[in-house]
């Protein structure tokens, strides 16, 4: 398609999922128009804040699979632009040692031979200073992974999109979808036509699937994204290499608990639990509970006796969830040129550039290079209104 508000493709929302969609499609020399709600770039998704964990440390195969490929999307997107987005840090995971969810983590890496260490209780603290290893825990160490500059990241990714010639119209929300072989689309500003659409909506994503008649089995909660001040600065700081760490599960909590080195705020750890409750994404800050906050407090008083157990600042993030945890990543069952990248359950960002791939893939009708049944919209059954 060529006249002008006609396109190749449309994806709604530039999130990190929606970005790295657009960029892909340029590349594929798809004229693409990226649309987004808000001005860019804002704090009220799920792609924003200084810093992501990147890990290959995972419970099932086929996100450590992925995740081979997807460093090297990275590092390509760092050569092309220039920008260094990705800090190697390691990633201690952490667990009850007879526990399953512990164990998957450590075979899993093992199973696919990725550089890890197991620490014991006799050289943890020679490892990993300040952090107590509770009596009856497991650790080791996925040592490729790191902290990704997420800021930076969407920066990037957008404006290499818009160096292939795609547009991005922010500031501008969609308001209605007409399926058909050509999509129409329109915003608070125009109608937009394009041969697909790609739906990366993040927590709004079952508003605008509404237009299609479709409704996934999404929760979206909002995160407390805590940070905890070093007693002794520098502690806990990237520069002296303390690593990500991740908690499978604990005495406080059966959700994992996470941390990255202070480094963005000086003096300052981000630590956040993996859950959060639930609220519509355009009353998020009406969403006031605190027990996520109290259960990691707990956890430092009890595991990191060199910060502050109470939260020295507090951010706002939103997860949208699926009922097993799994990512959306499939063409709409009734219109197969809309495509649909949803449901990143609060692990996403570090797939941003393989996802982008995937969907771009689905958009154009070509074989995905991944196997996707783990992600299809019809593994939820009877969990999946739809009103076709
Ligand atoms: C606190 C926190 C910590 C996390 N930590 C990690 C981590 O360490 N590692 C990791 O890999 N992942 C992590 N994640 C998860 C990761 O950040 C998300 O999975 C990812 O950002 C989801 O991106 P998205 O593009 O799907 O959604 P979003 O970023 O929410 O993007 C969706 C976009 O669509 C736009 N939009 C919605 N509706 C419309 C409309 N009608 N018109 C136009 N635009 C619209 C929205 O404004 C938004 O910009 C974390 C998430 C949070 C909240
Ligand atoms: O995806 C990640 O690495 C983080 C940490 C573990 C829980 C969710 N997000």
């Amino acid at each position: 398609m060529s006249a002008e508000g006609e396109y190749d493709c449309i994806v709604i929302g530039a999130g990190v999922q929606g970005s790295f969609t657009a960029y892909q499609l340029a590349k594929k020399n798809q004229k693409t128009l990226l649309l987004e709600q808000f001005l860019l770039p804002h704090s009220r998704g799920s792609s924003h804040g200084q810093t992501r964990i990147i890990r290959r440390a995972y419970d099932q195969d086929f996100y450590t699979h992925m995740m081979e490929e997807c460093y090297e999307l990275w590092a390509q997107l760092e050569r092309e632009a220039g920008v260094k987005l990705y800090r190697q840090t390691g990633l201690l995971v952490m667990g009850p040692e007879n526990s399953e969810s512990y164990q998957q983590f450590k075979v899993t890496l093992q199973r696919n031979k990725t550089p890890m260490v197991v620490l014991t209780h006799d050289n943890f603290s020679q490892h990993i200073p300040n952090v107590n290893l509770a009596p009856g825990d497991g650790a080791f160490v996925d040592i490729s992974a790191g902290v990704l500059f997420a800021d930076r990241a969407l920066r990037t990714v957008q404006g290499q999109f818009q160096k292939l010639g795609g547009v991005i119209r922010d500031n501008e929300t969609v308001t209605n979808i007409k399926p058909g072989p050509v999509v129409t689309v329109s915003t608070s500003a125009g109608v937009y036509r394009a041969k697909s659409l790609v739906i990366t909506a993040g927590p709004w994503t079952n508003k605008l699937l509404a237009h299609t008649g479709l409704q996934l089995p999404l929760e979206v909660v909002k995160i407390n994204v805590c940070y905890w001040k070093e007693k002794v600065p520098g502690s806990y700081n990237v520069k002296r290499r303390f690593p990500c760490f991740l908690l499978t599960e604990g005495e406080e909590a059966k959700e994992h608990i996470y941390g990255l080195p202070s480094n963005e705020y000086p003096g300052l750890v981000k630590i956040c639990y993996h859950m959060g409750s639930e609220t519509d994404p355009d009353q998020r800050d009406k969403q006031t509970d605190r027990s996520d906050i109290e259960i990691l407090g707990r956890y430092v008083t009890r595991c990191l006796p060199g910060l502050v157990p109470e939260p020295a600042v507090v951010e706002s993030c939103m997860y949208t969830l699926t009922p097993d945890r799994h990512f959306v990543l499939d063409c709409h069952p009734a219109y197969i040129n809309i495509v649909i990248g949803a449901g990143f359950s609060g692990h996403g960002f570090k797939f941003g550039p393989v996802i982008g791939k995937l969907l771009c893939e689905l958009s154009l009708g070509e074989m995905p290079s991944n196997d996707l049944s783990p992600f299809r919209i019809r593994r939820f059954h009877a969990k999946t209104k739809s009103a076709l």
